[in-house]
C-alpha cells in the first residue's frame, strides 16, 4: 500500500533530522537528479547490435529548472548542479527575487546558466541571491523551456499556500498553453519536485495553475495530494525517495497516514479463499434490491457482478419481470427472500417516481442492515447506491457504504442542508466525501476517475480504472462486487466498522483491474467488466 502523510507530518519527521544536521536537501536533490538522468536515458534509448534497447547518452541534454522561493526550488537547483556536472546543459529560471542561496551557489559552481523571470522581456532585474542576473520575460522563458528535453518543476512544494501567484503562476499558465499534453509528441519530460507545484498538498485540489507532470519525485513519503483527485491525474509516474524520515512521526496526528492507496498485494492478502469447511452461507449471501420494470438492466448487472465476485449465493428482490430477466442472465440467482450477509440497495432505482415497490423493499432492508429492527435480524453491511441514497433519513452505522458519483453526492449533501453542486464536489472530492461521512455516519465511496473512500478515521484513494470504465452500468457492477466482498466479511465488518472503507477501496481496485482486463484498449461494456472479475481475482491470488 502507498501511505501518504500530511505536510505537517512530513515537516515533523524532518525536524529532528535537520536539527541533527542531516543533509536532507542534498539527499533529495541527488535522488531527483538520478531519476531525471535515468528517465532521460530511457527516452533516448537506442537499439544495440543485438536489437536490444540500451539507455542513450544524456550528455548535452537541455534541462530547464523552474525555481521558486522555497526549499522546493533549492532541491531543483541542487539537482541542476548535479546534472550540470554530468554534462547536461542546465538553465534555471528564477521565479522569485530570493531563492535558495546554497542551491544557487551550487548551480553557479557547476556551470549552470541562471536567468531571472520578469513579466516581459527587458523588465527590471530583481536581485536574486547575491549576484545580478540576466532577465527574461515569461513568454520568452516558456518558449525556451518548451524546447528543453526536461523541465524540472521546483516552483512550490509542501509550503504552498493557495493558488500559485507571481512569476511562477504566470510561467505555468504560459507553459500549459504552449506545451503539448502529457504523452504528446514534442513535449519535454516534465518532472515535478515533491509535488506538481501549486496542488493542494493535503487535499488534492487545484486552486490555481498547475503544470501536469510526467513524473513526480516525492521525498520521504507520498503526500495526500498525489493520491487524491483531481490532482492525482496531474502527477504522472511516481517515485518516492527515502531520505531517512521516520514516519509515523510524533503523536501529533495519531500516527496514521492521511490517505492510503491499496495495491494488488493488499487486496490479494485480504481476499477470503474458501476452504474445505466452507459452504454457500459461510461465503456470504448477497441480497440485491435493484432495478425496476423501466430499468431492469441495473438488476442484471448488479446480480451478475455479485455472482462473479464469488458470493455464496445471490438473492434478488424486485418485480417479477425483472427477477425473470436476472435469472435468465444468471441462473445462479435465487429470486426469493431469506437471510443475507450483505445487502446491495438501489442500483437502477430512480430517486423519485414509479418504483414498483422497490423503495419500500430497500427501506426495510436498510433498516434491518443498520440494526434498527432489533430482534428480527442481526445487522449486516449494506451498499447504498443510486435511488436508495434518497432513503438516508437517519444516521447509519459505518458498515453501511454509500456509493454515489459526484452528482448523487451533491444531491445527498443538499438533502442534508449543505449548499453544493456537482462541480463543487468534483473540485473538492475529499472535503465533500468527508462531510457526507460526518452527516450520515456511513462509509462514503465517491466514484469518479479516481475513487475516494472515507470511513471513521480512515481515507483511501484509488486510481485503478481506465477512462473507458466511465460507462453506463459500471456503477451497478461496482455495487454488486462490493456487496459480495462485504458479505464475505459480514461479521468482521459489523464488529469493526472502520474496516468497511478498506473493503470498499479494495472493491474499487478490483473493479478498475476488471475494466482493464475487459477493455481491448477501447470501449468496454459493463457486463464485460463483471465477467472479468474472476480472472482478476485469480490473478491477484496467484501473485500472493
Ligand atoms: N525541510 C527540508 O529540509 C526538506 C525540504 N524539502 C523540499 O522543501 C519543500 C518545502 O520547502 P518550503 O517549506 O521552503 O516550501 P516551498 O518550497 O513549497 O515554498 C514555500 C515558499 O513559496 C512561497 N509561496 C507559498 N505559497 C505560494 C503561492 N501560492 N504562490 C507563490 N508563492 C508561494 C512562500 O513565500 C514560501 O517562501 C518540500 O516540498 C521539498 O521539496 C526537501 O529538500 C527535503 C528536505
Ligand atoms: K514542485
Amino acid at each position: 500500500m502507498i501511505q501518504a502523510w500530511s505536510a505537517d507530518d512530513v515537516r515533523a519527521a524532518e525536524e529532528p533530522l535537520l536539527a541533527a544536521g542531516v543533509p536532507l536537501m542534498q539527499r533529495a536533490a541527488f535522488a531527483l537528479a538520478a531519476v531525471v538522468r535515468r528517465d532521460l536515458a530511457r527516452r533516448r534509448a537506442v537499439a544495440g547490435p543485438d536489437g536490444e534497447l540500451r539507455d542513450g547518452s544524456v550528455r548535452g541534454a537541455r534541462v530547464a529548472l523552474l525555481v521558486g522561493a522555497g526549499n522546493n526550488g533549492g532541491d531543483a537547483l541542487h539537482a541542476g548542479a548535479f546534472l550540470a556536472r554530468r554534462g547536461l546543459a542546465v538553465t534555471a529560471y528564477l521565479a522569485a527575487s530570493r531563492v535558495h542561496e546554497g542551491g544557487l551557489a551550487a548551480l553557479d559552481a557547476a556551470g549552470g546558466r541562471v536567468v531571472a523571470l520578469t513579466a516581459a522581456d527587458g523588465g527590471a532585474a530583481p536581485q536574486p541571491g547575491a549576484a545580478r542576473r540576466p532577465t527574461v520575460g515569461v513568454t520568452t522563458a516558456a518558449a525556451a523551456a518548451s524546447g528543453a528535453d526536461v523541465i524540472i518543476d521546483g516552483l512550490l512544494g509542501i509550503g504552498a499556500q493557495g493558488p500559485m501567484r507571481g512569476m511562477g503562476g504566470a510561467l505555468v499558465d504560459e507553459l500549459s498553453r504552449i506545451l503539448p499534453p502529457p504523452g504528446g509528441t514534442g513535449r519535454p519530460w516534465v518532472v515535478a519536485v515533491d509535488v506538481p507545484s501549486g496542488v493542494g498538498v493535503d487535499d488534492g485540489t487545484l486552486p490555481g495553475p498547475v503544470l501536469p507532470a510526467d513524473r513526480t519525485v516525492t521525498f520521504g513519503a507520498a503526500k495526500p495530494g498525489l493520491l487524491l483527485p483531481p490532482a492525482t491525474h496531474l502527477t504522472g509516474a511516481g517515485a518516492v525517495i527515502d531520505i531517512g524520515l521516520a514516519l509515523p512521526p510524533a503523536a501529533r496526528t495519531g500516527g496514521r497516514p492521511a490517505v492510503v492507496r491499496l495495491e494488488d498485494a493488499d487486496v490479494a492478502a485480504a481476499w477470503p479463499v474458501p476452504g474445505p469447511q466452507d459452504h454457500k452461507y459461510t461465503r456470504g449471501v448477497v441480497g440485491v434490491v435493484a432495478g425496476t420494470t423501466t430499468y431492469p438492466g441495473a438488476a442484471v448487472l448488479t446480480a451478475a457482478a455479485a455472482v462473479r465476485a464469488g458470493a455464496g449465493m445471490v438473492r434478488y428482490q424486485g418485480p417479477d419481470d425483472v427477477a425473470r430477466a436476472v435469472v435468465a442472465a444468471r441462473p445462479e440467482v435465487v429470486p426469493a427472500d431469506g437471510r443475507v450477509q450483505a445487502w446491495v440497495l438501489g442500483p437502477g432505482l430512480p430517486a423519485d417516481g414509479v418504483d414498483d415497490g422497490q423503495r419500500g423493499r430497500a427501506r426495510a432492508a436498510l433498516a434491518a442492515a443498520s440494526g434498527l429492527l432489533a430482534g428480527t435480524q442481526d445487522p449486516v453491511p449494506a451498499v447504498v447506491d443510486a435511488g436508495a441514497l434518497a432513503l438516508l433519513d437517519r444516521p447509519c452505522p459505518a458498515w453501511v457504504v454509500l456509493t454515489p458519483h459526484a452528482g448523487e453526492l451533491a444531491a445527498l449533501l443538499v438533502a442534508h442542508g449543505e449548499d453544493v453542486e456537482r462541480v463543487g464536489v468534483e473540485a473538492e472530492p475529499l472535503r465533500w466525501a468527508r462531510r457526507a461521512h460526518e452527516l450520515t455516519g456511513a462509509t462514503v465511496l465517491l466514484k469518479g476517475g479516481a475513487t475516494v473512500v472515507v470511513g471513521p478515521g480512515v481515507t483511501y484513494a484509488q486510481a485503478d480504472a481506465p477512462g473507458w470504465l466511465a460507462t453506463a452500468g459500471a456503477g451497478d457492477v461496482l455495487a454488486g462486487l462490493l456487496g459480495a466482498m462485504l458479505a464475505a466479511r459480514s461479521a468482521e465488518v459489523v464488529a469493526h466498522p472502520e474496516r468497511a472503507a478498506a473493503v470498499a477501496a479494495a472493491a474499487a481496485l478490483v473493479h478498475g483491474r476488471a475494466a482493464e482486463r475487459a477493455t481491448p484498449g477501447g470501449p468496454v461494456a459493463a457486463l464485460a467488466v463483471a465477467d472479468a472479475i474472476p480472472g482478476v481475482v485469480a490473478g491477484l491470488l496467484a501473485a500472493r
